[in-house]
């Protein structure tokens, strides 16, 4: 068993046991109150440079499987849970947890007293911190190393996490189910109706999975694809992903949607940063807030429909509702902190939500939010051919 330390901002540390790879690592703590999911959140692209607190104590239950990533490979800079499972029990299960980390060369630290943790981090605010597993635990360097690093780094991270390529995506989530019955050879007769553009700020396969549900073929565009470039495609939508970092650094992103905005008529959806994004365009400002929401727990009031929504959330910064330009309606609002949660403009088929309506992991009360998009695709496309 090797000891790890973890390491925050305000000198505050925490012993306890590695659970990842042998190493070190810096970046923002936050706290998740998922029960579920853990698969699906160490991999959302979003976490990036975060370290990541699971306020449910037992993590690693049920493994990793093929099918439950929303990317790739692991996005956070490390772990920190309560109890990791002795034995990780699944159908699906291929690797546990533990040997994940290690795969993917990632710290984790075990044994933590998350929910001391929590309350700090709550009462304190969201901090630099570190996991090392070193053998002569430093302290004063894990602090000094935790202090030197700079939140600036993270100016560049939806392009870092973005692709580098333009691709299309056809796949949809019973494709995923399929494969879970571990039948990957069916393709299914997909029927495809709309044509949208998706800018990859960091994106959730799950989105992608529903837009195509929903009837999308999607071309995945990098983060700094410009928008003529875009506007040649003639899309019938352009979706605006999820993704770290701080919105008020990515000033090219949001010159190249006041451009849309500007330009065309085309329908807009953004999701967490992508709503963000759309706000700043827009003239609203953003905030960072105190220590964010992260979990799948959080009661959202649908304001046009008079229903609370169970939401998955993920994110550190919220548009100031006080900021928000006329042409904007208040569509959603967390009922945790009466923050702004979703907005549609009044003038233009547009619209964001904060919250995660894909879920993965955590509650579909909200993924009907898809629906509003497809049929604005829907009134574009018939203005457009009344025209013709
Ligand atoms: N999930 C997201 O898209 C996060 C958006 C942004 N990085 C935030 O923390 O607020």
């Amino acid at each position: 068993m090797r000891i790890a330390l973890l390491v925050l901002e305000d000198g505050s540390r925490f012993y306890g046991q590695s659970i990842g790879v042998h190493g070190e690592s810096v970046g923002e703590i936050v706290f998740s109150t998922s029960i579920t999911g853990y698969q699906e959140i160490i991999t959302d692209p979003s976490y990036a440079r975060q370290i990541v607190v699971f306020t449910y104590p037992h993590i690693g239950n049920v493994g990793i499987n093929k099918f439950d990533n929303e990317s790739a490979r692991i996005q956070v800079a490390g772990l920190v849970i309560r109890n990791l499972t002795i034995i990780s029990s699944n159908f699906r299960s291929v690797l546990s947890l533990s040997d994940y980390l290690i795969q993917h060369n990632i710290v984790g630290i075990s044994n933590i007293d998350t929910r001391q943790l929590t309350r700090l981090i709550r009462k304190k605010g969201i901090q630099r911190a570190c996991i090392t597993t070193f053998d002569r635990l430093d302290m004063q360097l894990a602090v000094r190393k935790t202090c030197e690093y700079s939140i600036d780094c993270q100016s560049n991270l939806a392009y870092e996490v973005s692709t580098s390529h333009k691709y299309i995506w056809n796949q949809g989530t019973n494709y995923s189910s399929m494969q879970c019955k571990h039948d990957t050879s069916v393709i299914f007769s997909r029927k495809f109706f709309y044509n949208v553009v998706v800018y990859d700020f960091g994106i959730k396969y799950n989105i992608m999975r529903i837009l195509v549900d929903y009837g999308c073929l999607l071309t995945v565009v990098p983060a700094n694809t410009q928008a003529q470039e875009v506007i040649d495609m003639d899309p019938d939508g352009i979706f605006l992903s999820n993704g770290p970092g701080n919105p008020n650094e990515y000033i090219e992103i949001v010159s190249v949607i006041k451009i849309f905005l500007l330009k065309t008529n085309i329908p807009i959806f953004g999701i967490c940063l992508g709503h963000q994004l759309l706000a700043l365009a827009l003239g609203a400002k953003i905030i960072k807030m105190k220590f964010g929401h992260h979990g799948s727990n959080h009661p959202v009031k649908d304001l046009e429909i008079n229903k609370v929504l169970i939401t998955t959330q993920n994110h550190n910064f919220v548009v100031d509702m006080m900021t928000l330009p006329n042409i904007f309606q208040v569509t959603h609002i967390s009922l945790f902190d009466g923050t702004l949660q979703g907005i549609k403009c009044l003038n233009k088929p547009v619209f964001g939500f904060q919250g995660h309506p894909e879920a993965s992991p955590g509650p579909h009360d909200s993924v009907f939010i898809f629906n509003y998009f497809i049929e604005l695709i829907k009134n574009y496309l018939s203005y457009n051919s009344a025209r013709e």
